[in-house]
């Protein structure tokens, strides 16, 4: 090197020497991290093994010197001039030929070697398996499936890497160094010199090539993922696919994909027969060289023919393992390129996990507490900002809130899938973060927004949430969730096969499953992330119960986005951006006409209740003693109660005077252009159902035709003595319009409390009705579901 000339050139030099180095370092240093999954380490029998398989490849060695030198005495014996048939020697060279096949030694060292083969297997699969389980949520959120299953399934391939170096590099050293000393002995120095010059520079080259090979090997395997991310994309999300009409898109997409993998295939194979000529050239140049020399002594009488023809066996027996030798630096080289993510894998930490001394959670009453808690998914935005609440011990609180405020974040922090970045979350005391995960995860029962199954018996997916649970307890949760009649209705019954992620039942039906698997595992803490959000009002009124049962007495945080489900919770606390910015029991938030109150009203806004200028009587929830489900709990929903709403609405009294008007000038203030332009089509379209604000209102023609039993109760203060219906018109909208008109008078404005506990807890509002005929609309129709289905 010339250093005065270059200095930059020699600094670029060492830099990528050091780079070199560094590679092969961490080479090593990866192959020494995954050794303890070779070594049977508490497996005496499988050590023995091991030495089992020493043995043969002692033997194999041998055997590839005896051979060909037993050839050489056969062809001397043949070569002198009163020749006999040496039929010793040809019986011991047939024997030691059959000892050195694939059906001799090496026979017995796969038979040896198998066991400790699926012992690797077995070992890295379960703890890649086992690391993917237990890291926590940041990297399950950000894993692509199916690269993920591609670095598994390669990353196995690592158990190769001992068979490399067993059965070829360290016995191909061996023989080298033996091939090299027997021709120096059987030959001379200059027949030891070729062996050794075509030997190195044959593994010289190889590595060169191999070093092209393994760039070519990574943007392989980056073809490979792809394409198989592309797959799993697909498929997953056909419904997607199929919904935006993108089918043809994803064909060209995974077209596209696999011919990039092909094109990535073609080149590394490319590279791989460039190898092999190059190494087939060398070997042919080395024999060529060797046969001359060894010919030339034949011939000038210092060597027997025996010699040659020996020469001629041990080459021929030589360059077959020689190219594995490259093959074997090449495989051990590529499989531990296929083994980089796998060990990425294998040494990621969770970020959650039992911190040294953790103890059990030790669940008294179940308070939870959040004290000045922060935290950011990904240490750049912040999700929660200083949030300090307290659940106190059998409470049930509701968290609502602009979508993405952080509500379910808050759920998460309790589950622990993440652990605040500052600030604490105490269960009865005891910081979370300090307790055994397992402990914490025990206590909880959560039904989350999106639940999913597995693609196994709809028995199996509820017994998972609790294996000891009897199938009897199994079909109790699912009355409680009104699914029991229907799973028997299933040609299949329980034992119905869910589709993947549940995909065969419907979305209510899944949510259903949900809060019967949390019945099941009967736990003393209930997360319930919009548990019902996809259930019909009339199931939905049909399993507040069975959510009473569940929530009673236990402590529990729902979230809701229809306020009017957790009105009657103990406290109600409001997120907005990640801050606490509001909290207390319901009338309380509404009397400080802040953010939970423009919620509020913006969720009456959708309720026609507070667009209708001429109030009838006032009317309670549907829930009365008849229409109410035998043996339902009086206080349903552990004070969350759906149907609510329709009391709290209509026993408002005086109060929702005040908030039409406040409505009036809340939807000026939001919607100036709708409410200006068009004032009609803003009241028209936010007519919805007043059990589900966040559902446009359906009242099926049928029920409007139906005649309504003249003393219907649907509330505590509310009896509706006599309600026809109104004639049956073609579109729900033009229904709904017409019930401003139609409905008032079918309601009798003399009420009475016939039901106590269907009225809000907090409700402070007695006095004078105002119905207004959409709510009582819905309240028929779902008085009449639920008349027609009992
Ligand atoms: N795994 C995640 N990684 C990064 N950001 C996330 C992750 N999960 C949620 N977020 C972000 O955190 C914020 C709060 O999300 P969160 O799900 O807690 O909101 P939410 O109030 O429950 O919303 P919604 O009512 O729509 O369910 C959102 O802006 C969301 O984009």
């Amino acid at each position: 090197m010339n250093g005065t000339e270059d200095e930059t050139g020699s600094f670029l030099q060492d830099g990528g020497k050091k780079k070199q180095l560094k590679k092969e370092s961490d080479v090593l240093q990866d192959f020494m991290f995954l050794l303890p999954f070779f070594w049977p380490k508490t497996k005496p029998r499988l050590q023995f093994l091991y030495v089992g398989v020493g043995l043969c490849l002692v033997v194999d060695r041998v055997l590839n010197i005896l051979v060909p030198i037993q050839l050489g005495l056969i062809t001397n014996i043949l070569s002198k001039e009163r020749a006999t048939v040496p039929w010793k020697e040809i019986m011991i060279f047939a024997a030691l030929r059959f000892l050195d096949s694939s059906g001799g030694i090496s026979a017995i060292r796969r038979y040896l070697w198998q066991p400790l083969e699926n012992f690797t297997y077995h070992e890295i699969s379960t703890a890649a398996f086992n690391k993917i389980m237990t890291l926590s949520s940041d990297f399950h959120d950000e894993k692509h499936s199916g690269s993920l299953w591609q670095t598994v399934s390669r990353g196995r391939s690592i158990r190769h890497v001992v068979d490399s170096i067993l059965f070829q590099i360290g016995p191909m050293i061996i023989d080298l160094v033996l091939a090299v000393s027997v021709l120096y002995y059987l030959f001379d120095a200059y027949m030891a010199l070729i062996t050794a010059a075509v030997f190195i520079f044959y593994l010289w080259s190889s590595s060169k090539i191999l070093a092209k090979q393994k760039d070519k090997q990574r943007q392989l395997i980056s073809a490979v993922e792809k394409e198989y991310d592309v797959l799993c994309e697909s498929t997953s999300n056909w419904q997607t696919i199929s919904y935006f009409n993108r089918v043809d898109y994803e064909k060209n997409h995974y077209s596209s994909a696999v011919k990039n993998h092909m094109n990535s295939s073609m080149t590394f194979t490319l590279w791989s027969n460039f190898e092999s000529v190059a190494q087939s050239f060398l070997l042919i140049g080395g024999l060529t060289g060797a046969c001359f020399l060894a010919a030339y002594q034949v011939s000038q009488g210092y060597k027997s023919v025996g010699s040659f023809v020996m020469l001629l066996s041990y080459w021929a027996q030589l360059s077959g393992p020689l190219r594995f030798f490259a093959h074997g630096f090449c495989n051990f080289a590529l499989d531990m390129i296929d083994a980089e993510e796998l060990i990425r894998l294998l040494r990621r930490e969770p970020t959650v996990h039992d911190r040294p001394g953790a103890k059990d959670l030790v669940l008294n009453q179940g308070e939870i507490a959040f004290d000045n808690v922060d935290f950011s998914y990904d240490g750049r935005r912040t999700i929660l900002k200083d949030v300090s609440f307290h659940v106190h011990p059998g409470e049930t609180v509701a968290l609502v809130g602009e979508t993405g405020g952080g509500k379910s974040t808050i759920l998460k922090l309790i589950s622990r899938f993440y652990d605040p970045e500052s600030g604490n979350v105490t269960i009865d005391g005891q910081d979370i973060c300090s307790v055994t995960l397992d402990s914490l995860r025990a206590n909880i029962g959560v039904v989350p927004q999106d639940p999913a199954l597995f693609h196994d018996t709809i028995l199996n997916n509820i017994k998972y949430a609790n294996p000891l649970a009897t199938d009897e307890e199994i079909y109790d949760a699912c009355k409680a969730v009104s699914l029991h009649d229907k799973f028997l209705a299933f040609p299949d019954g329980y034992q119905t096969l869910v589709g993947e992620r549940g995909v065969k039942l419907s979305g209510g039906e899944l949510q259903r499953v949900a809060i019967a698997r949390a019945i099941v595992r009967d736990p003393n803490i209930v997360l319930l992330d919009e548990a019902t959000s996809s259930v019909d009002s009339n199931t939905e009124m049909q399993i507040q119960d069975s959510l009473g049962r569940l929530t009673a007495g236990r402590t529990t945080i729902i979230i809701a986005h229809r306020l009017s489900t957790v009105i009657n919770a103990d406290k109600i606390i409001v997120i907005d951006a990640g801050k606490i910015v509001e909290e207390g029991p319901h009338e309380d938030l509404l009397k400080r006409k802040g953010y939970y109150y423009r919620l509020w009203l913006h969720q009456s806004s959708l309720k026609p209740s507070i667009q209708s200028k001429t109030r009838g009587p006032r009317s309670t929830g549907p829930f009365s003693n008849e229409a109410r489900p035998s043996g339902s709990s009086p206080r349903v929903g552990n004070g969350i109660d759906t149907v609510h709403q329709i009391s709290v609405e209509s026993d408002r009294g005086s109060e929702s005077d005040d908030l039409d008007t406040d409505y009036e000038e809340y939807n000026r203030e939001t919607n100036p252009i709708t409410s200006k332009v068009f004032p009609h089509i803003d009241k028209e379209s936010s007519r919805v159902s007043s059990l589900k604000p966040d559902a446009p209102e359906f009242i099926p023609q049928r029920l409007q035709r139906t005649e309504i039993p003249s003393t219907a109760v649907y509330g505590r203060n509310t009896v509706i003595k006599s309600a026809k219906d109104s004639v049956g018109h073609e579109h729900i909208g033009k229904e709904n319009r017409r019930e401003h008109a139609e409905c008032d008078h079918e309601l009798d404005a003399n009420t009475q409390f016939s039901d106590a506990h269907t009225v809000p807890k907090r409700s402070n509002i007695e006095g004078t009705s105002s119905t207004t005929r959409l709510r009582v609309a819905t309240v028929l129709g779902l008085q009449r579901v639920s008349n027609s289905s009992k």
